[in-house]
């Protein structure tokens, strides 16, 4: 007798979308009156990316916001997570309003709206107004009140028709990035200036929550990247390495968001005397209740202990492991494994899995139109798979955003890297749905059956 199990689906609402964010697609970043962010400052600056790439065209959606909307509505999305560039809304940082900035992202949620796709406003994804780099950007303690200013600019413009609100993306990349290992925009390498930014990124994410509980009427919510930390050995060393590695990624941003405190290893272990003591309202004011988390997933990370600076600690590559264009391994039983930890840890506030994708090197755009892409398939189909398991075992998922849309400018690494389940010819600005896509409609239309 054939066993037929049936297919476990996903919750009734699931919210099935994909994600970009506005440096990696839009282009025309000085348009329309528009301020340099520090992205299009650091990709001019000549060394800071692949090929010198920098985001003057990217996916040209500045201009095709339109078709990428009905791109989106062919594929049968329900939502869909893009990020808001602050130098359109406000060139100079603070103060003076571009009406044509703004224009930009409400005629794009209006499409949004009209074709039944929900928006997912991120506020910051990375491209800082460069006029507030000049007054210290991060590491100065005003810019929880510019980015609350900002905020307040965005929420009076789109609540309502916007009810998902983000307020940072991965402040563990824009640190570790940009402060420690400089290999991210504004470039720095400091261990004692990492800790700064880290704390003024969350300290703007708790304004800018406080001020949207004057403002709006939905829902906001932070958006972290985090990935699970195993053991190389069970030696000491290795333990206590993976316990800062947990602490520095993992814990980092979550527990001052959540539990109001920071996971003691960062000071003992890790910043030691570059870890300033922050006063009490400081801790009051990152600490604001969250009405969702995002939750950015790529891959594990098998630790040991190694000299790496400061942290001590580093990524062991597995033999057996299947790795992504971008050096990632390929493991979902991570993404289960870390849902049901932050479920555990912070108390299953309701979680979205924002980001979540992978680059394999794709065929060019074979002649009758498709794109061969089944290891990217395989990837989502098991993270879905992942996904529905940790459900199964208690954890509130409430959609997943697949990362990304279009093949778009990866940061340093420029377009050499392509994420998309979307193929974009960048000489010809062509999209070119993959097999991925295709997949994921079918997903999407069974409400997860045909994975
Ligand atoms: O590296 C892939 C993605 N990771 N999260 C942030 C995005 O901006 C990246 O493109
Ligand atoms: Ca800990």
């Amino acid at each position: 007798m054939a066993v037929t199990t049936t297919p476990r689906r996903f919750p009734e609402g699931f919210l099935w979308g994909a994600a970009t964010a506005a440096h990696q697609i839009e282009g025309s970043p000085m348009a329309d009156g528009a301020g340099p962010s520090i992205w299009t400052r650091f990709a001019h600056t000549p060394g800071m990316t692949v090929n010198g790439d920098t985001g003057d065209v990217a996916c040209d959606h500045y201009n095709r916001w339109k078709e990428d909307v009905a791109l989106m509505a062919s594929l049968g999305l329900k939502a869909y997570r893009f990020s808001v560039s602050w130098s359109r809304i406000l060139p100079e940082g603070t103060g003076r309003v571009n009406q044509k900035g703004l224009d930009f992202y409400s005629r794009l949620v209006d499409e949004l709206l009209s074709k039944g796709i929900e928006p997912l406003l991120t506020l910051y994804h990375w491209d800082l107004p460069a006029a507030l780099d000049d007054r210290g950007g991060w590491l100065n303690r005003d810019i929880a009140d510019w980015f609350a200013e900002y905020g307040s600019v965005m929420y009076r413009a789109l609540d309502g028709r916007v009810k998902k609100w983000v307020t940072l993306n991965e402040p563990w990349v824009v640190t570790d990035g940009g402060y420690l290992h400089g290999a991210l925009a504004p470039g720095h390498r400091s261990k004692y200036e990492t800790p700064i930014a880290s704390h003024n990124l969350m300290r703007a994410h708790g304004a800018a929550v406080k001020a949207y509980r004057e403002i709006g009427k939905h829902e906001i919510g932070l958006v972290v990247n985090i990935e699970p930390k195993y053991a190389a050995t069970e030696s000491a060393a290795d333990l206590a390495a993976t316990k800062r590695a947990h602490a520095y990624m993992n814990e980092q941003y979550l527990d001052p968001a959540i539990l109001g405190h920071y996971p003691p290893e960062l000071k003992n272990e890790i910043f030691g005397d570059a870890w300033p003591e922050w006063a009490d309202e400081d801790y009051a004011l990152i600490k604001q209740k969250l009405d969702f988390i995002g939750i950015n997933y790529y891959t594990r990370s098998v630790t040991q202990a190694t000299d790496s600076y400061p942290l001590k600690a580093g990524a062991v590559r597995q033999k057996l492991g299947t790795y992504t264009e971008t050096g990632w391994e390929v493991f979902p039983q991570g993404l289960t494994d870390l849902l049901v930890w932050a479920k555990d840890r912070y108390g299953n506030i309701p979680t979205y899995i924002t980001e979540n994708g992978a680059a394999f090197f794709d065929p060019a755009v074979a002649e009758e139109g498709r794109v061969r892409d089944p290891l990217r398939m395989g990837y989502l189909k098991k993270h879905l798979t992942a996904i529905r398991d940790a459900i199964d075992q208690g954890c509130d998922i409430r959609g997943y955003m697949v990362w990304s849309l279009l093949d778009n400018l990866e940061w340093s690494l420029g377009y050499s890297k392509r994420f998309g389940i979307v193929h974009v010819n960048y000489g010809t600005q062509e999209r070119t749905p993959k097999d991925s896509a295709r997949w994921y409609s079918k997903a999407i239309a069974s409400h997860g059956a045909s994975i």
